[in-house]
């Protein structure tokens, strides 16, 4: 089996748990954040670089790199670890959340869908198939299911259309994929807010066996409260042996609800998006730096961090990189978001084996400010 995980210790305080994935390109220790390598590079970071904060795996996009440069060029350049000089593992997500949410004028059919590339308006069409011979050409260790991500609103018979159409198109990723199997693919749970459409979703999916399961069609601007909800509901309905992953979740608070409600995997583009607007997650909270407040602060970007950027650097230093729109500015602050997630992960995983998360949780959001109304 390409992909196995080793369920290691569920929590006495919580659904959390402690894991490993293991993969052709190394074990990943769980719960785990991923950092988001969309174009085949976590802007601004080099690989190196990744490595050293401490990342274990990161994620691409099937869209993105099938549009440019194009999945067959990477095949060709030796596959995505060997383009982008990453020699750990790589998950790639299916595209078509990406279509949806960029493509144009797109049309859902049973076959697949029909899309307008972002980038030039060209006309495109990705079935299933196609979806995994793209994740197949980019050479990931773990691929997704191609599936629509239902929207946020849906009415009832909407999501029960399109978590239906999800399942017929995970039996022909899952049919298609067989001639593959030393990369590993996972099923995406849909079913829009609905708690019996979430149920008869797990349920199909879960018959058809995948090694690893991800909770779709969240973090797409529902309340957080409406995605614990879901979370509660569905991930006791998925095999307590298989990793279940949350996409495109990154804040603090969004990792420790869906860890405690017993979520393996997350990812998503804040650290390093916010990073490059000026924006730094530290243990006091959010500091937007390129605020002209810390344009006199020498102390570091933050007192409890040891990343390079706070062992270096001032508040005051990394305020004028910005101010004069240096590439280092976005950088430095991107070094110490991803450290920032990722030492938290660390802190997590620490704190389940001690059976103090919800303690540890609530220490960090009163440090942190999610208490402050
Ligand atoms: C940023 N929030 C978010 N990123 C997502 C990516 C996804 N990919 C495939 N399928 C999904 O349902 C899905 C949901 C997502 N929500
Ligand atoms: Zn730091």
């Amino acid at each position: 089996m390409a992909i196995k995980f080793e369920l290691i210790k569920e929590a006495k305080d919580s659904k959390a748990r402690l894991g490993k994935l293991y993969t052709p390109h190394g074990v990943i220790e769980t719960p785990i954040f991923m950092p988001v390598g969309t174009r085949a590079t976590v802007k601004a970071m080099t690989p190196e670089e990744v490595k050293d904060l401490g990342a274990q795996i990161i994620l691409s996009n099937t869209y993105h790199l099938y549009l440019r440069p194009g999945h067959k060029l990477v095949e060709e350049a030796g596959g995505l670890h060997k383009f982008m000089n990453w020699d750990g593992p790589i998950l790639t997500d299916s595209g078509c959340f990406q279509v949806f949410s960029l493509g144009d004028l797109r049309k859902i059919k049973e076959e697949g869908v029909e899309f307008r590339s972002h980038i030039d308006g060209s006309k495109h069409f990705i079935s299933p198939e196609k979806s995994i011979e793209i994740q197949n050409s980019l050479g990931s260790d773990i691929m997704m299911c191609f599936d629509e991500c239902t929207p946020y609103p849906a009415t009832y018979e909407y999501a029960k259309h399109s978590m239906e159409r999800t399942t017929r198109w995970a039996k022909r990723c899952k049919e298609y994929h067989k001639n593959w199997d030393k990369q590993g693919l996972f099923g995406i749970v849909q079913g829009g807010m609905y708690k019996d459409l979430r149920a008869q979703s797990a349920k199909e999916l879960v018959e058809l066996d995948f090694p690893g399961y991800a909770i779709g069609g969240l973090s797409v601007g529902e309340p957080k409260e409406l995605m614990c909800e879901m979370l509660d509901f569905t991930t006791p309905l998925l095999p307590k042996d298989k990793p279940r992953y949350n996409m495109g979740v990154g804040s603090p608070d969004y990792l420790f609800e869906s860890v405690i409600r017993g979520i393996d995997m997350a990812d998503c583009v804040l650290p390093t998006r916010i990073a490059r607007n000026g924006t730094a997650m530290t243990s006091q909270g959010k500091v937007v730096i390129r605020n002209a407040k810390y344009s006199k602060d020498f102390t570091k970007l933050d007192s409890e961090c040891d990343c390079y950027t706070c062992r270096n650097y001032s508040k005051a230093y990394i305020r004028h990189l910005f101010n004069v729109d240096e590439i280092l500015g976005s950088r430095l602050t991107t070094i110490h978001n991803l450290y920032f997630l990722i030492k938290l992960m660390e802190n997590i995983r620490e704190a389940i084996r001690q059976d103090r998360l919800l303690e540890y949780r609530d220490e960090f959001y009163e440090k942190y400010g999610y208490n402050d109304k």
